[in-house]
């Protein structure tokens, strides 16, 4: 059974920008919410509106030179990671853990996989080799793997994208992570392939009593495994409102025109589906017209 605890993460007056002089652009504009112990957020909006660099600032796996981030507070697990103006985050925040769009460019192409999971459980505590290869093993059942012997000793091109993302599931969450951030888990895979990784990720965050927090370009998606939706729009949080009655909570235009463009059963027999432009409220008049 989930319980949602006391606060654990903390995100005041967050900036991100990239660039300097005419080319800087601004790709945060002071986020500002919390996340609970034991809590699911998911981040949607669309392409470009700043979901990633929030999700990789809170990581501390900002790494591009060019960014420049002020902050009023980023604090995690009743510590102050950042305050102020600085150029380099924390880095690989103890007690965070990071799952990736692509599972392929993100674990490593030419070791093997028992080989990666060592990597990361020797970080965790002191263990034996023989230990390490049965805890790696033990983890890859728990995600749904079997015949993981074998498994341990392939690479990750020899695996299939499920296998692949399952992989990354477990080895994010063998650090025993208090907080798991998956930036877009499931875009590189199929619906029903989709709904088993987000099954998987909340199986595993509850079972670790983890927090989860999704970015996710599928609002629909999100609205069935999320406790509450932020949304982003041009750098800037929109909303943030619980997932179960988005409609209700929803105060921006943006989030409302984003809920009128998920294909329905009725949208199914337009000729073209909803779409969003800058004049979002446009569109949605000639989308139900
Ligand atoms: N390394 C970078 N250098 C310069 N600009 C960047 C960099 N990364 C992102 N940006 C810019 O910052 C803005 C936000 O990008 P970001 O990737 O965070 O958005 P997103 O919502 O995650 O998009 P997507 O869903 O396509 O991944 C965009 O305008 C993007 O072009």
């Amino acid at each position: 059974m989930r319980t949602i605890g006391t606060e654990l993460l903390r995100v005041d007056g967050l900036t991100v920008a990239y660039g300097d002089g005419e080319s800087r652009s601004i790709a945060v504009a002071s986020a500002s919410f919390a996340l609970s112990e034991g809590e699911r957020i998911a981040i949607v909006g669309e392409s470009g509106s700043g979901k990633t660099t929030l999700a990789l600032a809170i990581a501390g796996l900002l790494v591009t030179p060019s960014a420049r981030i002020h902050s009023e507070g980023l604090h995690f697990d009743g510590r102050e990671l950042v305050r102020g103006r600085t150029k380099t985050l924390p880095m690989r925040t103890p007690g965070m853990s990071m799952v990736f769009q692509d599972a392929m460019t993100s674990l490593d192409p030419v070791e093997t996989i028992g080989t990666q999971f060592g990597a990361v459980l020797r970080g965790v505590g002191k263990l034996k080799r023989r230990e390490t290869r049965e805890r790696a093993a033990e983890w890859l059942r728990a995600v749904g793997l079997h015949d993981v012997e074998r498994i341990l000793g392939l690479r990750p091109y020899e695996l299939s994208g499920g296998m692949r993302q399952r992989v990354m599931v477990a080895l994010a969450i063998c650090s025993r992570p208090r907080l798991l951030i998956a930036d877009e888990p499931t875009s590189a895979l199929d619906a029903s392939v989709s709904r088993d990784v987000m099954d998987l990720l909340a199986d595993m965050t509850e079972r670790e009593n983890a927090s989860l927090l999704v970015v996710s370009h599928d609002i629909e998606l999100c609205r069935m495994y999320a406790d509450r939706i932020i949304v982003m729009y041009h750098g800037e949080i929109v909303d943030i409102c619980r997932a179960s009655s988005i409609e209700e909570d929803a105060t921006s235009e943006y989030t409302q025109a984003l809920l009128a463009c998920v294909p329905t059963l009725e949208s199914s027999s337009l000729p073209l589906l909803p779409t969003l432009d800058d004049d979002f409220a446009l569109v949605r008049q000639e989308a139900s017209a």
